[in-house]
């Protein structure tokens, strides 16, 4: 299996990357890489490693072993966040007594972003949340929590972002957002990287899709090889052998 997407230099190279937590060694080999512009689908049975492998790229926990290439730099010890990466994780990170517009100020200020009440402008229009920016985040609907994290991910401008599993609890108008906003972001070059434990929701906007098990990648396949159906029949057979039933009929 040759896990490569992109023909460029790559935004981010792993390489026999492994990580122990505890005593447990959740990454035993995990090798791949993205150029500008690709997008990849990570899908895999609860407690596979995909959530620790995501913290380790975007810095958050340092791997064990192997190594981290981002931006073409091999990273010395593996950690450290980067500005360039956005990190969408199972929190939104956002206070929810304090406006949208509250937040992502803070947010800007922390990160010292350069003009600041444009950028808030031009992310909360990216995920279609400007009618919104005074109302506590408190009174978010699930979805527009999930957009307004999205919001805050873009403030810094990233150009790779790792996404753990961003469709879910969304309703139909805010996947649709999402995936405007995936389509338009790789358009200009953007990389993503995405859990989900739906592989129909990825299948129309990734490139590849992988399979992690124990650590490993066990599966992966570009999605142009391959139609829907052949995604799904693997997906059952070795991350849901009790069964699967689409999400989303995509007609
Ligand atoms: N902080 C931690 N300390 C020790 N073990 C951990 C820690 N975080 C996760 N683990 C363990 O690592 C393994 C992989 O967890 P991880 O969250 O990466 O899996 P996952 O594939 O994202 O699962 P899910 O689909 O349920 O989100 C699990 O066995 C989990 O219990």
């Amino acid at each position: 299996m040759d896990k490569r997407l992109g023909s460029r230099s790559p935004v981010i190279r792993a390489v026999h990357l492994a990580k122990t937590l505890g005593t447990a060694t959740v990454l035993q080999d995990v090798s791949f890489e993205l150029g500008p512009g690709a997008a990849l689908a990570i899908l895999g049975p609860n407690g596979a490693g995909k959530t620790t492998l995501l913290k380790v790229l975007a810095g958050v926990w340092a791997p064990n072993g192997g190594e981290l290439w981002r931006f073409g730099q091999l990273l010395p010890d593996g950690g450290h966040p980067d500005p360039r990466i956005g990190y969408l994780g199972h929190q939104s990170l956002l206070y929810p007594s304090l406006t949208l517009l509250e937040n992502l100020r803070f947010y800007g200020r922390l990160w010292g972003i350069p003009r600041l009440s444009e950028t808030i402008e031009s992310v909360v229009d990216q995920v279609g949340l400007g009618w919104s920016l005074d109302d506590p985040v408190r009174t978010f609907s699930r979805g527009m929590l999930q957009r307004a994290a999205i919001a805050r991910v873009l403030l810094t401008a990233p150009e790779l972002v790792l996404l753990d599993e961003p469709y879910t609890g969304l309703d139909l108008p805010s996947r649709h957002v999402l995936d405007g906003w995936i389509r338009t972001f790789r358009s200009q070059g953007g990389t993503v990287l995405m859990i989900t434990h739906h592989p129909d929701e990825a299948y129309r906007l990734v490139d590849a899709v992988a399979i992690l098990h124990t650590g490993r990648f066990i599966w992966w396949s570009p999605t142009q090889e391959m139609p829907l159906e052949q995604l799904l029949t693997v997906y059952q057979r070795l991350v849901a052998p009790g069964g699967y039933s689409p999400s989303v009929n995509f007609g």
